[in-house]
């Protein structure tokens, strides 16, 4: 399904609206309704699974786990302080949500961190998220220590295995 365009605007979620911005990637999604610290903000449901796109979502470690969400959640862009994350831990993906990381006011903009959902992204970008702890250059987990993961808030599971992995394999290496 293609990204929702300014064009006949409808909602896919009441809670939230889209900033549409001309301009290649300029929106992004704000919250009509606040949220607090740890409360589900929506379930995802429409998913389809699809190749690695700058759209999609990685949900596992396999070269296949990539979903596309089919709604306006499309929208939300990466932040390096993120007031949100996608949650794909669970094996059962009806459990797959959106969560708030902190109080999050009627109004905000929301953000995600988006290494911890990706390992290695299709498109990575210069990060203008303005945060004190911006990365500069977003590219996925691949390229950052599990400390940098962390020190950004919530990391989906299948990203410390596979940072998990790359350590472990790094410490054998320095071995032989
Ligand atoms: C799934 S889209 C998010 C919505 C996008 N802003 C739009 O208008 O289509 C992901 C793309 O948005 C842009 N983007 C997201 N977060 C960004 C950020 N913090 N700084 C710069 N560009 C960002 C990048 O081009 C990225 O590949």
């Amino acid at each position: 399904m293609p990204k929702p365009s300014q064009e006949n605007y409808v909602p896919s979620h009441k809670e939230f609206i889209v900033e549409f911005v001309p301009g290649e990637y300029r929106s992004s999604l704000r919250t009509r309704q606040a949220f607090k610290k740890g409360e589900v903000m929506a379930p995802l449901r429409g998913l389809t699974r699809g190749p690695k796109r700058y759209t999609s979502v990685q949900c596992g470690k396999g070269p296949d786990d990539h979903i596309e969400l089919n709604s306006d959640l499309v929208y939300i862009n990466h932040s390096c302080d993120p007031n949100v994350a996608f949650d794909l831990s669970s094996r059962d993906p009806s459990q797959w949500h959106l969560r708030a990381l902190k109080d999050i006011k009627a109004g905000e903009t929301l953000g995600f961190f988006y290494p911890s959902t990706e390992w290695d992204m299709d498109q990575p970008f210069k990060c203008e998220c303005n945060a004190r702890s911006c990365l500069g250059t977003v590219a996925g987990a691949k390229y950052l220590s599990k400390t940098e993961l962390l020190a950004h808030g919530f990391v989906n599971k299948y990203i410390l295995e596979l940072a998990a992995e790359r350590d472990g394999e790094a410490k054998l290496q320095s071995r032989l």
